[in-house]
């Protein structure tokens, strides 16, 4: 019985890996709800197998009382702000004046809530939200139901990712329509929802929100062996975590700019919604020469799309 547990364990993983972040499933959801419902029925009959990073763990867990603070390992940083062309041609100025010729990472800055995930020895352990940048709330067993989150990683190093968790535009609008069919009041929009639901205490709300992830950073990309943002994104990839696939490396800000006003005018194809895109010097050590002002990395900028 024991070898049935963990081929279930082992073969939803790897089916929920497929679905909710390679977004290619090779078997239909009906199938997926029977190997998970016998799983779910052998782990009851057979606790001592269940592990917390089996695929069941994702349907949510018992009713907290309440969230502990955390601090973060390293502060969770705010990015300074551009509004239009010159204030981002005034960013690559001061960026070249003090570094030369670099190359840009741009990324799509997802309109959700930015989060940070522990992996020690290859396994999700904590996760939190940024909270004032120092100190944040522990939502582990919320973060836990989300699907795109893996639960272990092949790697037996400890690091921190962190990541933009969101609410797709689909999902908002199905939640929507039922809480106006329940006369409960629909969300303003799917940031809202998604921080709403995962500051739930009791786990199974937030495993019915549907919610998914970015993820665009780890804490000590060194321990990754990653030279740069692109480097380091790769490697998330490699690792089994959802990166946005829409990042393009750009070698001038004329190109960025051009990025920028695509994805002014395209952002409403997406399946999730966007407030901005966000540029970073690429080459790691060019950002740690660059380095911080009080709140904000100088290596980075966030464009925000007007309101
Ligand atoms: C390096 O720091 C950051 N990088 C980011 N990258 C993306 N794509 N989106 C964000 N919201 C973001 N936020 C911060 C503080």
């Amino acid at each position: 019985m024991k070898e049935r547990i963990r081929e279930l364990q082992k073969l939803l993983t790897r089916y929920n890996y497929e679905y909710h972040v390679e977004d290619n499933p090779s078997i239909p959801d009906s199938e997926y709800d029977k190997l998970l419902h016998e799983l779910i029925e052998l782990e009851g009959k057979y606790p001592e197998y269940k592990t917390d990073t089996s695929p069941t763990v994702r349907v949510g867990g018992e009713i907290l009382s309440g969230f502990e603070k955390v601090e973060h390992s390293l502060p969770m940083l705010s990015l300074g702000n551009a509004f239009n062309e010159e204030d981002l041609r005034a960013f690559d100025q001061r960026v070249r004046n003090n570094a030369g010729e670099v190359t840009y990472m741009c990324e799509l800055k997802i309109d959700g809530l930015a989060v940070s995930l522990t992996y020690e020895e290859g396994r999700f352990t904590r996760g939190a939200t940024r909270g004032d940048g120092t100190v944040g709330e522990n939502i582990t067993e919320n973060l836990r139901t989300i699907h795109a989150i893996p639960l272990t990683v092949d790697s037996d190093l400890t690091f921190e990712v962190r990541g933009e968790a969101y609410m797709p535009k689909r999902s908002f609008i199905n939640l929507n329509e039922k809480r106006a069919e329940e006369g409960k009041q629909e969300f303003q929009n799917p940031r809202n929802a998604a921080a709403g639901s995962l500051r739930q205490l009791d786990p199974k709300l937030a495993a019915a929100r549907n919610l998914s992830v970015f993820l665009y950073s780890v804490t000590s990309p060194e321990a990754l062996d990653a030279e740069s943002q692109s480097g380091a994104l790769d490697k998330l990839d490699e690792l089994g975590f959802k990166t946005n696939k829409e990042r393009r490396l750009m070698t001038s800000i004329d190109e960025v700019i051009e990025y920028v006003d695509y994805w002014t005018t395209h952002r409403s194809e997406l399946a999730y919604e966007i407030d901005g895109i966000v540029i970073k010097v690429n080459n790691l050590s060019t950002q740690e020469e660059l380095g911080y002002t009080v709140k904000s990395p100088r290596w980075a900028i966030a464009y925000k799309f007007p309101a």
